[in-house]
């Protein structure tokens, strides 16, 4: 195995394999853990695009909270579903799918083209926002409205990051890389997928092709298209089997790059970036 491969693993916490049952039950209780730990914590808050990870982090906060409710008697446990279309949202219909299978206690739907273009336009005289940009303050709006609303329900925002994204740094810094509670973290992307196949997800749900979907000139952009490497030579690398030559390169190489959005704010303490 490459030296940086076999760091990389031991930094992300990814296993070769999993058992699903096993990775589910851990999700889950690691999440009521959380809740018990801080009892002044009663909301889920997960913005639900209809790809495979909202819909798997979705529907593990759901199981969460419908075990919370049991084991406690408290009926203020609840998950928050919240959509949040850019105006209209071409594949709504993937985001419906995914709300009837997660089930969510209470489903919200927020706008977010006002705000967005309010930024845009509060910007247009001192400098022109490109499409690239303006996708990231889509991210960054996301994260707001989820914010917020975890401020107004004593809620903690769920954040659906994890080992395939975090490995290339692929989202939006304080977009929607920031949340308070991973429960993906340590998976790549072919295990989430088999995790929603253990929690009985139609197929639909977890083989749609992955996308941020941030830019308008290119609408739908398949996140491979956008790496320019698949997800499976990214689960291959984190699982520590053989990829391709060509293919640890790119991997390592938005590794190196995005160094700093796996990490807090640099002080003059940090060392990693030298
Ligand atoms: N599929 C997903 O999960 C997802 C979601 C959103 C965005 N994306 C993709 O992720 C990418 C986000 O774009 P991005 O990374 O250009 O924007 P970003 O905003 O996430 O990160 C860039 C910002 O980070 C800071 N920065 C850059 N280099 C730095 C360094 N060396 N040290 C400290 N700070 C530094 C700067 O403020 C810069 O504006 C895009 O490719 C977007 O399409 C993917
Ligand atoms: N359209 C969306 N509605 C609600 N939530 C969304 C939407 N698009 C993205 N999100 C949230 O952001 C994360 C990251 O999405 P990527 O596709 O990985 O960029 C997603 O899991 C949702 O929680
Ligand atoms: O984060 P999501 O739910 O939008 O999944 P994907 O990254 O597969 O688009
Ligand atoms: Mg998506």
């Amino acid at each position: 195995m490459r030296p940086l491969q076999q760091t990389i693993i031991n930094e992300l916490h990814v296993k070769p394999a999993i058992n699903p049952k096993e990775e589910i039950r851990r999700s889950v209780d690691f999440l009521k853990a959380y809740l018990k730990k801080h009892d002044f914590l009663k909301t889920f808050v997960l913005g639900i695009s209809g790809g495979q990870d909202s819909t798997l982090a979705g529907r593990l906060a759901q199981l969460a909270m419908i075990e919370m409710r049991e084991e406690t008697g408290d009926q203020s446990y609840q998950f928050m579903a919240v959509r949040l279309p850019y105006g209209r949202q071409s594949d709504s219909e993937d985001a419906e799918k995914a709300l009837a299978f997660i089930a969510p206690d209470k489903t919200l739907v927020v706008d977010i083209k006002p705000a967005v273009e309010a930024t845009v336009n509060s910007l247009k005289y001192e400098l022109s926002i490109t499409d690239f940009n303006k996708g990231n303050i889509k991210a960054r709006q996301r994260m707001i409205v989820q914010f917020a609303i975890a401020g107004d329900m004593k809620g903690a925002v769920i954040g659906t990051d994890h080992a395939a994204e975090n490995v290339t740094g692929f989202f939006t810094k304080f977009g929607d890389g920031a949340a308070d509670i991973l429960p993906l973290a340590r998976l790549n992307k072919r295990q989430g997928r088999q995790l929603l196949q253990e929690l009985g997800a139609q197929p639909a749900l977890y083989e749609k092709v992955p996308t941020a979907d941030l830019e308008e000139e290119r609408p739908l952009l398949a996140d491979e298209e956008a790496l320019g490497v698949s997800y499976e030579a990214i689960d291959d690398y984190l699982e520590g089997k053989e990829v391709s030559d060509d293919a640890a390169a790119v991997i390592e190489s938005w590794y190196r790059k995005t160094q700093h959005k796996r990490h807090l704010p640099i002080t003059v303490y940090d060392e990693f970036w030298k």
